[in-house]
């Protein structure tokens, strides 16, 4: 496996309000490499977009990035002589993420509408950033914003790229933000629900586009969502998220036909499979966490078949129970690894 451009170290984002503390997200750690799609799945509430949020330097206040926590990203923008060092982005002053963010870490949010400025063309805005970010001319700019709306699929591109993004269909205007997100070819493209508010048909092809796109730029990939046949298609590993923790976190196969956390297998079975006889539903009984002031114990307790007195009473840490697969339980469900697997 290549080097990684990210490591997160037990990432904790609190929000403090006048009720108590909302622990948004509580502890989690996984690494990225280049080349790799990491898909975080969860309930809504889970802590899934804190968790990017954090990582991209958005969090506003009430919210803070617990002292401790570690967003250790690969890159060569600070050094004086061009090599690379390890920089916590726990740590980085706004000022200084303008010069990551857009350039080092591309996004790609849920709503395209509210990621593009009504008030300029997609010419003005992806020239803008690519400006910005790289050493060339506005001309040479242009030149690379109408190779990437050629590259993302979206037509005509030489006329098109001077129109208002109103004048773009839902797909489109997402085509183009994946293209803005991908302009300065970065280490990791971060994209939460990016084919949530688009319909069926066009949330497959943007689905594939981003997948070809990763893979053909080499990006390391965190990809949000809370649809786990989504996760199947489009990533290498997932971390499940539950009440802001990292429940399992493993390479997807792993994820799907040995998932060792009681609450990874209540949400595989929720999802139908073609295969199952069963065509049922199953909804996990009981209701999420409440992330105000919780407990120091595991959020999935209440709603959990397999727990024990243990539980109760103690903080179950994050372990790596074989390699590669992290779990964070003390009563894993151990199946036998079949022929295939090994
Ligand atoms: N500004 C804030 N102030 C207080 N609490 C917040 C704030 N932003 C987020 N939270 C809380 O943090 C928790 C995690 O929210 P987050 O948006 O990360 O969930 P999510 O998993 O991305 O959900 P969804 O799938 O609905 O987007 C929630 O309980 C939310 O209410």
């Amino acid at each position: 496996m290549n080097e990684p451009v990210l490591v997160v170290k037990d990432l904790k984002t609190y929000f403090d309000i006048a009720e108590g503390t909302v622990k948004a997200v509580n502890g989690v750690s996984f690494v990225l490499h280049k080349n790799e799609a990491l898909g975080v799945v969860g309930e809504t509430g889970s802590g899934k977009s804190v968790t990017m949020k954090s990582i991209m330097g958005m969090i506003k206040k009430p919210g803070y990035i617990v002292d401790g926590s570690q967003i250790l990203f690969n890159t060569n923008e600070f050094s004086h002589d061009g090599s690379m060092e390890q920089v916590n982005l726990a740590k980085l002053s706004q000022k200084a993420f303008t010069r990551i963010r857009g350039k080092h870490i591309g996004m790609v949010f849920q709503d395209p509408m509210a990621s593009l400025n009504p008030m300029y063309t997609v010419a003005d805005q992806m020239i803008e950033t690519i400006v910005y970010h790289q050493d060339v001319t506005p001309e040479e700019a242009r030149k690379i914003a109408i190779e990437l709306l050629k590259k993302v699929g979206l037509p005509n591109p030489e006329q098109r790229i001077d129109d208002y993004p109103f004048q773009f269909s839902g797909g489109q205007r997402q085509r183009i933000i994946i293209a803005i997100g991908l302009s300065c070819n970065p280490e990791v493209l971060v994209a939460d629900e990016p084919t949530t508010a688009l319909d069926v048909t066009i949330q497959a092809q943007i689905l594939e586009l981003m997948k070809d796109l990763q893979k053909e730029y080499q990006t390391g990939m965190i990809y949000i969502t809370h649809d786990l046949s989504v996760v199947a298609e489009i990533a290498d590993k997932v971390m499940v998220m539950y009440g802001g923790n990292q429940m399992e976190l493993a390479d997807v196969n792993t994820i799907f036909d040995r998932p060792m956390h009681p609450y990874t297998h209540a949400l595989l079975s929720c999802i139908p499979r073609h295969d199952a006889k069963n065509e049922e539903l199953n909804p996990i009984p009981g209701q999420p966490p409440i992330m105000l002031n919780p407990p120091a114990l595991c959020p999935f307790l209440p709603r959990c078949p397999r727990a024990t007195e243990r539980c109760k009473k103690e903080w179950p840490e994050l372990t790596e129970i074989e390699e590669n697969h992290f779990i964070r339980c003390f009563n894993p469900v151990i199946t036998k690894k079949t022929e295939d697997d090994k």
